[in-house]
């Protein structure tokens, strides 16, 4: 099988650039076999496994500088590396509130900064039962990568909440947001220009409404860029259309660029296109359930999923529109009537495409050898130990990593900040002028073909119609979200190409956005 895989790459024609020895750290060594590592270790270890690839190309890079001795590149590169391997910042807060019963709680949250090479940073706030402090700085690396992999201009953050979100009432929940907020802005942490946050896993367009409200009566009274706080907003509050299920659609329009494509798809022997191609989802929530409503217009059948609370399976196909009523009325997809019940494990029954949507570390050494999929698309961060992603490699199953796999909803984040801090919606402003100039050039057309004595009325047809009438800032946005999702998978796959890195699409991934970060800490110097 690997043979067959080398024989793709050979034919491609770039040379594989000389490679030096970046060695990967004690600390993170274990970690390729662990079974369950902790999460910022996992993170680490594969930017130090993508450094091994780039760092060669990262010195040849610094030629750049003629009078630069070959020690002096290396050394400059090392420099690089540690500041691109550590975390700038991570805060603990804890603080009170009261709950209904009349008790006080003291309530645990955090923030980390990874990267500070652009600002501000960007990153999600997690509500969850298990959000600790080496999982927020995970989750942070993951976002440097994932700002640089898709281009955004970004550097990378999170933070969490550590409360199981349906413990409490929306009011408990509300006290919770608000006193987080004041506690960040307190100390700078947050910002329009700072760190902006945004919906993770247990909190949604809510949670960033009554942040962005938090910071403009308080700190945020006298300054104009005031909702750029936070992204996610709902759309009457700042927000943009297309951030709600942006992850979930950016997750598809990846998926597309390795399952439109002969290449990949004979490199696992799997024919191209959505059609008739049978999916399992972990996880219905914001990711899971717009991920499916993009994938099954396409073609493919969602034959399962799996919540936290159970499992349904219908191997004709879930309608993911009608569970999502069902979803929103019951909270659950436990009972959904069109579909039955499943026991066992989901996640190891066969299908094409297997989509984890929920929580980290879902795919390890256990199940990586039974799991009966050819494509895992991450839509969750961090769902793969890379103790299983070696033997997922091995058995040709083509990862489409985190990094740029959910990247949407940051893409569409910077969207909604671009039309924040240019206090204007996409569109307002040229729609009509777009319009007009359209129906002038028709016009001009029909007119010069007259003068040439060629009487024809020239009338848009229905694409061109629909582009003249459809300007919205939805179809701007899905356009952007679009080109960003092509653009970055086009940079991965010439990566993995290039590197001669067969299917290994997360060492791509990470390398490709390695060379931009390296690049931004090499041109504005290190003293920072
Ligand atoms: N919301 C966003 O824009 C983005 C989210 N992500 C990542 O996607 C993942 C999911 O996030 P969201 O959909 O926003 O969260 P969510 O809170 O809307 O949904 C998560 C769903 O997963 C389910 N779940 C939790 N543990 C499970 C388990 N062990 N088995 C099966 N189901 C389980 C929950 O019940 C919930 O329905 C997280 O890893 C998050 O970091 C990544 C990029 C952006
Ligand atoms: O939309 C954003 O800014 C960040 C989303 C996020 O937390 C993530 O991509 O993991």
């Amino acid at each position: 099988m690997f043979r067959k895989i080398f024989k793709h790459v050979k034919k491609l024609p770039f040379s594989t650039p000389k490679r030096y020895v970046h060695e990967i750290p004690e600390h993170v060594k274990d970690v390729e076999t662990a079974g369950n590592p902790p999460f910022s270790a996992m993170v680490q270890y594969y930017l130090h496994r993508a450094l091994q690839v780039a760092e060669g190309d990262l010195i040849e890079s610094l030629k750049r500088h003629p009078r630069w001795s070959e020690e002096k590149r290396k050394k400059r590169v090392k420099d690089v590396i540690k500041m691109m391997t550590s975390i700038a910042n991570i805060i603990e807060i804890n603080f009170p509130i009261l709950r209904n019963s009349g008790e006080y709680e003291l309530i645990t949250g955090y923030r980390a900064h990874h990267c500070l090479h652009k600002l501000p940073l960007k990153g999600g706030i997690r509500f969850a039962s298990d959000v600790d402090r080496d999982e927020v700085q995970g989750l942070a690396y993951l976002m440097t990568l994932k700002c640089a992999c898709v281009n955004v201009p970004f550097g990378g953050s999170k933070g969490g909440v550590r409360i199981d979100p349906k413990k409490y009432s929306s009011k408990e929940l509300q006290s919770i947001t608000r006193r987080y907020t004041i506690e960040l802005l307190k100390r700078n942490i947050i910002g329009p220009g700072i760190d902006v946050p945004a919906p993770d896993m247990g909190t949604s367009q809510r949670e960033m409404a009554w942040i962005a409200d938090e910071y403009m009566k308080t700190f945020g009274y006298k300054d104009i860029n005031s909702m750029a706080i936070v992204t996610g907003k709902p759309v009457f509050q700042g927000g943009i259309r297309g951030r709600i299920e942006a992850t979930g659609h950016g997750l598809f329009k990846c998926l597309e660029q390795f399952v439109e494509s002969k290449e990949w798809m004979d490199l696992i022997g799997l024919k191209t296109g959505f059609a008739d191609k049978n999916v399992i989802v972990q996880g219905f929530g914001n990711v899971g359930q717009h991920a499916c409503t993009y994938i099954v217009p396409a073609g493919a059948k969602i034959i399962g999923i799996k919540e936290i609370d159970g499992s349904i399976f219908n191997k004709d196909g879930i309608d993911p529109f009608d569970l999502q009523d069902y979803y929103t009325h019951k909270k659950t997809i436990v009972g959904y009537p069109k579909a039955e019940a499943f026991q066992g494990e989901l996640l190891e029954e066969p299908c094409d495409i297997l989509l984890p949507c929920a929580k980290e570390k879902v795919i390890t050494a256990e199940n990586a050898c039974t799991i009966q999929t050819k494509i895992i698309g991450e839509g969750a961060n961090g769902p793969t130990t890379p103790a299983a992603d070696k033997i997922l490699q091995e058995r040709n199953i083509l990862v489409i990593p985190d990094i740029v796999c959910n990247a949407g909803g940051v893409a569409v984040s910077y969207f909604e900040y671009l039309k924040n801090i240019n206090h204007v919606s996409f569109g307002k402003l040229t729609k009509h002028r777009d319009k007009e100039v359209i129906t002038h050039i028709l016009k001009s057309i029909q007119d010069s073909l007259k003068g040439a004595n060629i009487d024809v009325e020239i009338n848009p047809h229905d694409d061109l119609n629909y582009i003249m009438e459809c300007s919205t800032e939805a179809d701007i946005v899905a356009s952007g979200l679009s080109l960003v999702m092509e653009s970055a998978c086009r940079g991965i796959k010439e990566t993995a190409n290039r590197f001669a890195l067969c299917n290994d699409l997360r060492t791509a991934a990470y390398v490709w956005a390695i060379q931009k970060i390296f690049l931004s800490f090499e041109g504005q110097g290190l003293s920072l």
